[in-house]
């Protein structure tokens, strides 16, 4: 199906919802919106709501790596570095006092709140066989869980946007409630949504999925903007019944994403990458499909950011870093194709047709996916055997030499 030239999406919030308008006089004077029609220089304040974890990288019953983990730390990673000026974070996130990566010299972005249990840790299991690009690449189990995250742990305050990125069940759907109450568009990773542990007293278990139909998340969802779900999750959100009530986007791995919305879909194209660990890639991904709302681009033309980053993720084990010069070429190609940023996330509505810079951001995008690859060949020492490759040297990450 073509994509149709002006779909379009409200707001999570409703339109004649009294903390609506107090929303917009409140942004229009904390932004310092010049009136009379003098420049507008935006501030747009995003939350993000999902737990850190510690991650696990087994292959072969051997631990071959531990890193910093949860698509929290991911998404803040992008977010931090790909927005336009003017555009800041708050990440509610909860782990234990055994939290490994609060104090090193590439620590978790965010302050983390402290709790008495343990952080939320998974064992993440690759397998030898080559996956395809729509086949489960790992078996996860979530061998800790940390408290849940509760309304009253949001901060007392508005948003422009939200982002729902729990891993381990600790999104409770009254926490998603006040969320979409909070910011006026709100943006759900599936997988925030559809898990269940097979679980032990300690809240040790397999990843299994449920049907989103059957969770009491699923009446949510008309005040949902965008949920993204992999292609494994993806029959789990029943994409057909979802997209009526929301724009659903599923990412297909090293083949790009699709976006559905009710009367059109698109297809966007990947960007080249050389795999070495494929976790935070999703997290990535959506990260790099908001900052490209936040820039004004469409959204079939935010999720080609979004596949960019998302190739960037499998590039490098863990939390990736970006090199500098990559992230300045990014910004100068957005800038060039966008004359006004920060624009669809204050509007009424989001827009999906493709636009006419579309091809041309793509190809400008691979130059600088280039960029990521050649930095990444540079880098890596054989001395590592991780996952499919090797990995530079990294002090978030422990690597364990093979
Ligand atoms: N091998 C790859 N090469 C290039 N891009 C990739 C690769 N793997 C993932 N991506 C990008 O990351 C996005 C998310 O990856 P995917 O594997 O679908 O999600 P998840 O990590 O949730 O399983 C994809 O839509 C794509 O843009
Ligand atoms: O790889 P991905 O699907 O984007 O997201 C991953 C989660 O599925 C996983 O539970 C968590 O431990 C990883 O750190 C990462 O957040």
């Amino acid at each position: 199906m073509a994509p149709s030239p002006a779909a379009a999406m409200p707001l999570a919030a409703e339109p004649d919802d009294p903390e609506v308008v107090e929303v917009e006089i409140e942004e229009e004077e904390e932004r310092g919106v010049k009136k009379g029609g003098g420049v507008a220089e935006l501030e747009v304040e995003g939350l993000v709501v999902g737990s850190y974890c510690h991650d696990v990288l087994l292959r072969g019953g051997r631990v071959v790596g531990e890193t910093l983990g949860g698509a929290a730390a991911f998404v803040s990673n992008v977010l931090d570095a790909a927005s336009p000026a003017g555009a800041s974070l708050a990440v509610v996130s909860k782990v234990g006092h055994d939290f490994a990566y609060a104090t090193a010299a590439a620590p978790a972005r965010h302050r983390p709140v402290l709790c008495a249990s343990p952080t939320t840790s998974f064992h993440a299991r690759f397998s030898d066989d080559a996956a395809s690009a729509h086949a489960p690449d790992r078996q996860l189990r979530r061998v800790h869980a940390c408290d849940p995250i509760y309304p009253a742990d949001l901060p007392d305050r508005h948003f422009a946007y939200g982002l729902a990125v729990g891993v381990a069940g600790e999104v409770l759907p009254e926490t998603l409630e006040r969320m979409i109450r909070l910011c006026r568009a709100v943006l759900v990773d599936a997988q925030a949504m559809i898990r269940a542990f097979d679980g032990d007293a300690k809240g040790g278990g397999a990843v299994r999925h449920v049907a989103l139909e059957a969770t009491p998340y699923a009446r949510l969802l008309p005040r949902v903007a965008f949920l993204k779900a992999s292609s494994e999750e993806a029959p789990y959100v029943g994409v057909e019944t979802a997209r009526r009530r929301c724009c659903v986007i599923v990412t297909e791995g090293r083949d790009g994403c699709r976006l559905y919305w009710d009367g059109g879909e698109a297809r966007v194209a990947p960007f080249p990458a050389v795999q070495v660990d494929p976790t935070g890639a999703g997290d990535s991904f959506l990260a790099g499909f908001a900052s490209g709302l936040l820039w004004g681009l469409s959204a079939t033309d935010a999720a080609l950011l979004g596949n960019f980053f998302g190739a960037a993720a499998v590039s490098q084990v863990g939390v990736p870093t970006f090199d500098p010069k990559m992230l300045q070429a990014v910004k100068q190609i957005l800038e060039k194709a966008i004359k006004r940023p920060c624009t669809h996330l204050n509007g009424n509505t989001f827009t999906f047709q493709r636009s006419n810079i579309h091809d041309e951001l793509h190809k400008s995008l691979q130059e600088a996916a280039m960029l990521v690859c050649e930095q990444k060949q540079v880098n890596s020492p054989a001395t590592y055997n991780v996952l499919a490759l090797v990995h530079p040297g990294h002090f978030r990450i422990r690597l364990i030499p093979g």
